[in-house]
């Protein structure tokens, strides 16, 4: 029988005998000070947090050191301010945040932890296992990030393949300067036999290749400390829950610390978790499944299939503000829909699963660069994808159900800034409004009452027969 990889994750270690001081400060601290050191929560105690973003505008700078300096007379107000936003860096300091980390999150212009980084990361430091949910954008990568850095040996599964490189960078960014082992579980290295050489503190993938990794190359991940399920609800949808079992399988490690992420996370996977969760914190911030406020939010009825792509003619040709990212149910759709956007002179790009690895990371890095101005896309890229500035979301398709709506709108108004989701609809979609049009008025947003007053309906997910995107079609001619 082949051997087991045993070497992963024997990577970079807190040097315990040199940092002694520090730790015994820490530990000290941590007891003294923190609300989640003991037993003080469990699972079916809600930690609520409020504002998101709520101080963004600060009056300190950051020195490249990490340190604030003063920079004119401060009034009263901004006096607090500034201490507040001090005693929050502390909060990170006394979790034992080191140098790097402060400077790092400086030059990214990071001043102060969001709600949901201010609950969730001393909570996976005294090492908790967290149930988290929070709003699209509201900082939930760092929340995990930021304590696995401190503490190492983690693994983090994300649904898709897109997901799991921006998360592999953003956790490279974090450690710039400093030599840690972060790896992302490309295909290539799935396929590795060589997983005892590999050096490694983080691992990011997404289950099908880790699963492959521990049928086929026996890796061994029972010394993991640390395992994160972002999405979660997504990963335990039919179709990941074998791949998840048998990760959770083989990060034997009775101490393992398992913790679950995502801005929607439904009351059975809530049910499902319990069964692998010991004793978790419930960490819920602003209203749970909701979206974020910050997107302002519209239907609009065009009545047919013909009738989308001429509300997208108009919409586009009254005010094209890129970037925009176009949602469609199928990658036939996309690839439909783009031959039709390329001829109106846009420039318009496409992602979907049909595409290679290559040809997928240039969608996502010429969207990022501004070169594309419109990206159609299937729900490859609806979750956890932060595209920075993305100013409106257009659901060419109507959702499949209300979380994907939740996730596909969430890729506007991030970090603070202020977005907006069109949603289309033709008659076939009216029976799935209610679910949809009850998301809009939870995040503040009208809707018209005889939507609201729609049957309720068993049925969960909705991805009709369209007809095709086509301006022939349509009986146009060219
Ligand atoms: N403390 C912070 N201060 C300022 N910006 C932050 C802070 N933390 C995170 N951000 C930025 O906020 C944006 C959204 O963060 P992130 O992608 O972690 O959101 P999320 O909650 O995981 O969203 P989703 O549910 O869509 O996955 C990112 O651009 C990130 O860099």
């Amino acid at each position: 029988m082949e051997r087991a990889a045993s070497i992963l994750f024997s990577g970079v270690r807190l040097d315990r005998k040199k940092f002694a001081a520090d730790i015994a400060i820490f530990r000290q601290e941590m007891r003294r000070q923190s609300p989640f050191n003991s037993s003080n929560f469990s699972l079916d105690e809600a930690v609520d947090g409020f504002s998101l973003f709520g101080k963004s505008e600060s009056v300190v700078s950051s020195s490249s050191d990490g340190k604030m300096k003063k920079k004119k007379k401060l009034s009263a107000k901004e006096i607090e301010e500034r201490k507040q936003i001090e005693r929050q860096i502390e909060v990170l300091n006394l979790y034992g945040c080191k140098s790097f980390l402060l400077r790092n999150l400086a030059e990214r212009g990071f001043k102060e932890p969001t709600p949901i980084q201010r609950q969730a990361i001393p909570v996976l430091l005294s090492g908790r296992e967290c149930f988290a949910c929070a709003p699209t954008g509201s900082g939930k990568t760092l929340a995990f990030l930021l304590p696995l850095i401190m503490k190492l040996k983690a693994i983090i599964l994300c649904p898709t393949r897109e997901l799991a490189a921006q998360t592999t960078r953003e956790c490279k960014k974090l450690v710039k300067g400093k030599k840690f082992y972060i790896k992302l579980m490309t295909k290539e290295l799935s396929r590795s036999n060589n997983f005892e050489k590999m050096h490694c503190d983080i691992l990011v993938s997404t289950p099908l290749r880790l699963d492959y990794a521990i049928e086929k190359k026996k890796l061994d991940l029972s010394r993991v400390e640390f395992l994160i399920l972002d999405e979660s609800d997504k990963l335990f949808e039919l179709g990941f829950v074998e791949q998840i079992d048998s990760v959770v399988k083989a990060c034997s490690n009775p101490s393992i610390v398992r913790s679950l992420f995502s801005a929607t996370l439904p009351d059975s996977v809530e049910e499902l978790a319990r069964s692998i969760m010991h004793d978790a914190v419930r960490i819920i911030i602003g209203r749970k499944n909701s979206a974020s406020t910050l997107v302002k939010q519209s239907l609009v009825f065009t009545g047919t299939e013909k009738g989308k792509l001429i509300a997208l003619r108009q919409n586009f040709s009254e005010s094209l503000n890129p970037p925009i990212l176009v949602f469609v149910q199928s990658k036939e759709r996309a690839k439909e829909l783009y031959k039709e956007l390329v001829f109106d002179n846009i420039k318009a790009d496409v992602i979907h699963a049909d595409l290679n690895q290559f040809q997928r990371e240039a969608a996502v890095d010429n969207f990022r660069a501004g070169t594309t101005w419109v990206l159609i896309a299937t729900d490859v890229v609806a979750r956890g994808m932060d595209f920075k500035g993305v100013n409106c979301v257009i659901n060419y398709d109507f959702p499949e159900s209300a979380a994907a709506y939740i996730h596909r709108i969430g890729r506007s108004g991030r970090a603070g800034r202020k977005g907006e989701a069109i949603t289309l609809y033709t008659e076939e979609d009216v029976p799935f409004l209610r679910n949809v049009a009850n998301v809009m008025v939870a995040s503040g947003c009208e809707v018209p009452k005889w939507i609201l007053s729609l049957p309720k309906l068993r049925q969960k997910k909705h991805r009709p027969q369209r007809d095709s995107i086509s301006t022939l079609s349509n009986g146009q001619e060219e």
